[in-house]
């Protein structure tokens, strides 16, 4: 039997609509917008993408957006110097800068430099430590995207094996503590782990987060698992064609033959990320105003 394909896009779509009922109603509450700034410094063409949907979702969800683009020469005073001036502005609840940064850049001093309060995207340390402790935090938003596509297909997720491929800071270590807070029993696997398919074909969650493109083959894949694709990877243009086609880390083809469900590239998680932008930019004005929110609704 072929796998459900997750629709992440009709999910992220359902998300929006919810925020956005929700900052009308903050709105009223605290006189004011809900405000979320993005910084994006230098001209990487996927980025400059990722900052125009961001912009545009969030005045369409009615909050305040503020976009700061910065020349890739910027330095790391003035990076600094504007993160400081988006900490003290009442009228910004939620700060992103956009990542990669530009390599002469510590984007680890950047985004610590972040007010925890503001950090929309859980990457500071503290909101990481809130993460691993289980105190309540913003939680990065591609992890809490795939954690929301998966409850919703599986529900309860407690006592399922899960693999996360993949280590970075911004998907696969919030990944799996996620996981772990649902209870699943977590393996963290890399570059380095031995027998990779071995080790996925015990898994009932498969999150592939490696930037790989279409790494993980569907003979790797548990009958029935769940599995979400957070690659995105374009691969090279074919003949006659000016771009190429964007697959994931996932054989999409393969994994449809044998998973129980499985996210699409484009169209899974990807939507998810800017969605969730959005609900943590909410749920931060909620907690700045000091205005009282059911998390739950989101
Ligand atoms: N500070 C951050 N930087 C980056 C993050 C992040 O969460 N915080 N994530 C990614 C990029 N990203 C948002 O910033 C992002 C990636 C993908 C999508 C998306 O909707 N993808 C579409 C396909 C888009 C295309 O055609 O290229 C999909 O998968 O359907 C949205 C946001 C790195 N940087």
């Amino acid at each position: 039997m072929t796998a459900q394909v997750i629709d992440g896009k009709a999910f992220a779509a359902g998300l929006r609509a919810r925020v956005a009922d929700l900052a009308a109603t903050f709105e009223q509450a605290a006189g004011r917008k809900a405000g979320l700034a993005v910084v994006l410094v230098g001209s990487d063409p996927a980025s400059q993408v990722y900052v125009a949907s961001k912009a545009k979702q969030t005045a369409e969800c009615g909050m305040a957006s503020f976009e700061h683009r910065l020349p890739e020469d910027t330095v790391q005073a003035d990076l600094l110097a504007l993160v400081d001036a988006l900490n003290a502005d009442p009228a910004v609840d939620g700060i992103l800068v956009q990542l990669p940064l530009p390599g002469h850049l510590d984007e680890q001093q950047v985004v610590a430099r972040i007010d925890p309060d503001k950090d929309v995207d859980g990457l500071t340390p503290l909101s990481s430590g809130r993460l691993a402790l289980g105190q309540p935090g913003l939680v990065p938003c591609t992890p809490l995207g795939s954690l929301m596509l998966l409850k919703d297909r599986l529900g309860n997720l407690s006592g399922l094996d899960a693999v996360v491929i993949g280590r970075s800071i911004l998907v696969g270590k919030p990944m799996a503590q996620l996981l772990l807070a649902e209870n699943c029993t977590v393996t963290i696997a890399h570059s380095r782990t031995r027998d990779l398919p071995e080790v996925v074909r015990r898994a009932d969650i498969v999150v592939a987060a490696v930037g790989r493109p279409e790494m993980v083959r569907g003979d790797w894949i548990k009958p029935g698992a769940t599995v979400i694709d957070v690659g995105i990877n374009r691969l090279p243009p074919e003949a006659g064609q000016a771009k190429g086609r964007l697959v994931g880390d996932v054989a999409f083809a393969e994994a449809l033959e044998v998973a129980g469900a499985v996210t699409p590239v484009p169209g899974g998680v990807g939507p998810m990320t800017i969605a969730v932008l959005l609900r943590n930019a909410l749920v931060a004005a909620h907690r700045n105003a000091g205005v009282a929110l059911a998390e739950a609704a989101l």
